[in-house]
């Protein structure tokens, strides 16, 4: 299947390009330390756009400020074309960015399919005085539920472990769970932190799979990461940072070949991912 169940075609897929997200000189000082200095960039519809930089360069904190969990302490952050600066997660997650987190965060002791089931529950439809009611309404509701819940396995490639409790699943397939939990939101954007984290090469492989079936179904993908050879693979743009400031934006040719991201890597992932 080539789109997660549901997904709201974008704007991109209908062959216009549209920003979905820019921040405006966003500044975030932490403790007198200034984590993200005047930052400005945007993100277009339809591409995986990936946020790299050295260690402590300033990409969590500028997820944190883009989700909602941090408030700049100056600048804009735009959303879908509306400000969303400082707005609360999960009202940023309502308008339609959602964030997968760097741990797992799968319901351990439930199936994969329940864990999926549970999501697409939590993104609302059904409520509780509905669910004690149990009318034809609910029952009709919970039968298109499960039959979306099958269809995200599949996309995900899960289907074959549907019935087993997510604890026993590996670690990679873990990570694609916690994504399919993230899509079961309907996002129209969606943010990764770290994905290929902890994952072997063949599991990163199957992760970079899914990330492009994700933007192919229309769904824009930020992400940070520190894998150079899975960021230079799949993105469409990238954005670098180095000491919370922007020090380049663009493809990944012209990333690996810019003078002021080789110096800000020196000896680091970049170069090994050129080899
Ligand atoms: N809660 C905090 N308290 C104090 N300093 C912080 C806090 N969060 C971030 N910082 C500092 O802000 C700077 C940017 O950190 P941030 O975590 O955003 O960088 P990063 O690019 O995500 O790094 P890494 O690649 O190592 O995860 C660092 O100097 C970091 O020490």
């Amino acid at each position: 299947m080539s789109a997660p169940p549901s997904t709201a075609m974008p704007a991109a897929a209908a062959g216009t390009a549209q920003e979905v997200l820019r921040l405006e000189d966003v500044t975030m000082q932490i403790a007198g330390l200034t984590a993200v200095d005047h930052l400005s960039f945007s993100v277009q519809a339809g591409q995986i756009v990936s946020l790299i930089g050295p260690n402590g360069a300033g990409k969590t904190t500028t997820f944190n400020v883009i989700s909602g969990y941090m408030r700049p302490t100056a600048g804009r952050v735009l959303l879908f074309g509306e400000d969303a600066t400082a707005q609360p997660p999960e009202r940023i997650a309502q308008r339609g960015l959602v964030r997968s987190f760097q741990r797992t965060s799968v319901f351990a002791g439930c199936t994969v399919f329940d864990n999926i089931l549970t999501g697409l529950h939590l993104r609302g439809g059904s409520g509780v005085l509905q669910a004690l009611m149990r009318g034809a309404g609910f029952r009709r509701e919970e039968e298109r539920l499960r039959a979306e819940a099958r269809e995200m396995l599949a996309f995900l490639g899960l289907e074959a472990r549907a019935g087993e409790l997510a604890s026993g699943l590996s670690y990679g397939e873990q990570r694609l769970l916690g994504v399919g939990l993230a899509l079961a939101a309907r996002p129209r954007m969606l943010l990764l932190d770290e994905p290929a984290a902890g994952l072997n090469p063949s599991e990163t492989e199957a992760f970079k799979e899914m990330v492009r079936r994700i933007r192919d179904s229309g769904i824009t993908v930020l992400l940070v990461e520190h894998d150079m050879h899975m960021v230079m693979s799949i993105s469409d743009h990238i954005v670098v940072l180095n000491h919370g400031k922007l020090i380049a934006t663009g493809g990944p040719q012209a990333i690996q070949q810019h003078p002021e991201v080789i110096r800000a890597y020196l000896g680091s992932g970049l170069q090994r991912a050129q080899a």
